[in-house]
């Protein structure tokens, strides 16, 4: 059912039409036989009196029937399955949108990749599933009717059959849906150690050890997938053996158990075992649809535990339909006991930062020193609203920022973070005039290497230094009162290291916009007009550190 609740949420699904379609197929299926049946019993009849023709028709037109109603049903299926797909992507894409990054980094990549990609399709591909074991259950139906019409008891053997077969499969639902959960756990665990490979790649090209362990991991990953996958199916393999075992049992009881249990004629026999054997084509539909139905139904639940997950402590994303609006001046930006604490491994030292307190003026250019690890990263997300404050607040021109909006705050910022992703397109960036681009181009030291069309860089092909000044550029045409920068400066050459620091910046802070820089070059200190140093989590003035004389 969790898998129809998903399809169905956010679309009408129309049932009616379905039944409709479904119940019209399987009774022209169901005719089929009792035609087939009719005339290989009455044929000397039928020839006599000249109807076959007549049956010929009648076989045709039932036949056009099935495949009309069919192909309709199917194509429906396809259709509705598909929107329904489609939705649900969009509606993950919007979910890890609007979730907060402490969120995303406690669920990983991994996880949201495999479940937007090899879920979603595992669902999409049962589509014409729901078609044919619905269709077979129709089929089923009718023909176990024919039968009860015929037979009472053969009805009841067949049904008594039938439950004990599905019984069977129900039995051993836990063990398989456990052993697909694990199997999406191990897939993870691939696509991470894929990753590894891909991202890590020259890394990997130095070094044959750790190539080697890599390998190893993946192989350790790939045969629990394997093992736990190949339960899975000889789960499946059993199941429809034993399903099948029922089903000859069942055909066998015809002929040797019905006419014991009641005073049959040959012919009714040979009726209900006909259909019966009728019944192969729908029963084996069925129970070779339910390794991918129960797939289909553990990838919908992983798609609703991961939507669950994102939407976890995201408030806005309740709200989603309040869009944040663009703050582009403040008088005061002031922490007050700010403070935040990662989540760590239980029995790792806890590590947080705060309590905070500093307020950031207009037009301000503030540096931020201090050690690997001691909390500078840290800190910068939760002046950007990036991390949600577990102690203090956030003022805004003397208003305490509410949750609500966060959103709205963080239009403040633009940023190049040290693991800064540049974007080929300019997403969000309107700029007015093209010469404004060329300028920066220019200005940048990029407009041999780089055009700017359509609002998209002509390549992204380059150095780190490069890429920085491309994402420098970004942000530039961003024009927000904030520019967060996370040792910028760090992969660029002496040169234009020093343009960073006496150009670049000046002329930011000579447009407005205020400088938040993460920075270990101190021969530009000077340049100013707040220093910060980071000691374990707690942000002082600079100079107080170094009158302390305390570790940098
Ligand atoms: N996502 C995270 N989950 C758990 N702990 C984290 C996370 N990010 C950082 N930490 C921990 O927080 C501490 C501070 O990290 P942070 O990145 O803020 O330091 P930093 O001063 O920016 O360091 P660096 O100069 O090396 O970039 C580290 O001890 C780190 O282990």
């Amino acid at each position: 059912m969790v898998l129809y609740d998903l399809i169905s949420r956010n679309i009408k699904i129309k049932r009616r039409t379905f039944v409709a379609l479904g119940c019209i197929s399987g009774l022209a299926n169901a005719l089929v036989l009792a035609l087939i049946n009719n005339v290989a019993e009455n044929i000397s009849d039928i020839n006599r009196e000249n109807h076959i023709l007549y049956y010929l028709a009648l076989f045709s037109l039932t036949i056009a029937i099935y495949g009309l109603t069919q192909q309709r049903l199917m194509t429906k299926a396809a259709r509705t399955v598909e929107r329904a797909i489609a939705g649900l992507r969009v509606e993950l894409f919007e979910c890890v949108r609007y979730t907060e990054l402490s969120t995303l980094e406690k669920i990983g990549k991994e996880r949201i990749f495999n479940t937007l990609s090899k879920e979603l399709q595992t669902i999409s591909q049962s589509a014409q599933l729901f078609v044919i074991i619905g269709q077979s259950i129709t089929l089923v139906f009718f023909t176990s009717l024919y039968i009860a019409y015929h037979s009472f008891v053969a009805f009841l053997v067949i049904s008594v059959l039938i439950m004990l077969g599905a019984s069977i499969h129900r039995l051993r639902a836990n063990e398989i849906q456990k052993n697909m959960q694990l199997s999406f756990e191990s897939e993870n665990m691939l696509i991470q150690r894929l990753s590894d490979l891909l991202d890590g790649f020259k890394e990997v090209k130095l070094s044959v050890p750790r190539a080697d362990d890599l390998e190893q991991e993946f192989i350790a990953d790939s045969t629990r997938a394997r093992k736990a996958k190949t339960t899975t199916q000889t789960l499946f393999a059993t199941d429809f053996v034993l399903s099948q075992i029922t089903f000859f049992a069942a055909t066998g009881a015809m002929v040797f158990l019905v006419p014991m249990l009641s005073n049959v004629y040959t012919e009714v026999v040979i009726k209900v075992t006909t259909a019966s054997l009728f019944l192969i084509g729908p029963i084996t539909s069925i129970v070779g649809g339910i390794p991918i139905y129960t797939t289909a139904t553990e990838a919908a639940n992983n798609v609703l535990a991961l939507e669950n997950e994102l939407k976890q402590a995201t408030q806005r994303g309740k709200n989603k339909e309040a869009r944040a609006t663009d703050i582009r001046t403040f008088e005061e930006i002031r922490l007050e006991g700010a403070y935040y604490q990662h989540n760590r491994p239980a029995g790792d030292r806890p590590f947080f930062v705060g309590p905070v307190d500093l307020s950031i003026k207009p037009g301000q250019i503030t540096f931020i020193t201090g050690g690997n690890g001691s909390g500078k990263t840290t800190f910068i997300r939760m002046l950007t609203g990036l991390y949600e404050l577990q102690g203090g607040q956030i003022m805004l021109n003397g208003h305490g920022v509410s949750s609500a909006e966060l959103d709205s705050y963080r239009s403040l910022f633009t940023a190049v973070f040290s693991d800064f992703h540049l974007f080929k397109q300019l997403y969000g960036i309107r700029v007015s005039s093209q010469q404004e681009i060329d300028d920066w181009l220019v200005f940048l030291e990029m407009n041999n290497k780089v055009s700017v069309e359509n609002s998209e860089f002509s390549t992204t092909d380059l150095s780190t230094g490069q890429r920085k000044r491309l994402a420098l550029l970004s942000t530039i045409l961003e024009n927000r009162p904030v520019y967060i920068f996370d040792e910028w400066a760090a992969d660029q050459d002496p040169i234009f290291r020093r343009k960073f620091y006496e150009q670049v910046l000046p002329k930011l802070k000579a447009r407005g916009n205020t400088v938040i820089a993460i920075t270990h070059d101190d021969a530009y200190f000077h340049l100013a007009d707040v220093h910060l140093k980071m000691v374990e989590g707690q942000l002082m003035e600079h100079h107080t550190v170094e009158n302390e004389g305390a570790p940098s």
